[in-house]
């Protein structure tokens, strides 16, 4: 079980792209186009799948929302940042 990072931790490893939300992180990633962006969203969830550790996605209109938290462990935790990395890499 990962243990939650502590604020100094995350600051230092979250990636310049997302934001800190709480117990969360969080990025907004825009598209062209509401397809294009649905498409991400799908990608996403096959990453997520596979590290078995799923992000809340919310689809808009040319954007995705895509936030991370881990629910056992009640907070921000290596595999969050982790997943957003290898989100990231999906563009
Ligand atoms: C039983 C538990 O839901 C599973 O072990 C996984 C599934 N995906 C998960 N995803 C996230 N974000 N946090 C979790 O704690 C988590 N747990």
């Amino acid at each position: 079980m990962a243990d939650v990072l502590s604020n100094d931790e995350v600051e230092a490893q979250l990636n310049d792209e997302w934001d800190r939300d709480g117990d969360e992180i969080v990025r907004v990633y825009e598209f062209d186009d509401y397809l294009e962006g649905v498409a991400f969203a799908a990608a996403v969830g096959e990453v997520a799948e596979e590290e078995f550790h799923h992000p809340e996605i919310t689809i808009r209109y040319k954007e995705v929302e895509v936030r991370l938290t881990s629910h056992e462990e009640g907070g921000i935790t290596e595999k969050d940042l982790r997943l957003a990395d290898l989100f990231d890499d999906e563009l």
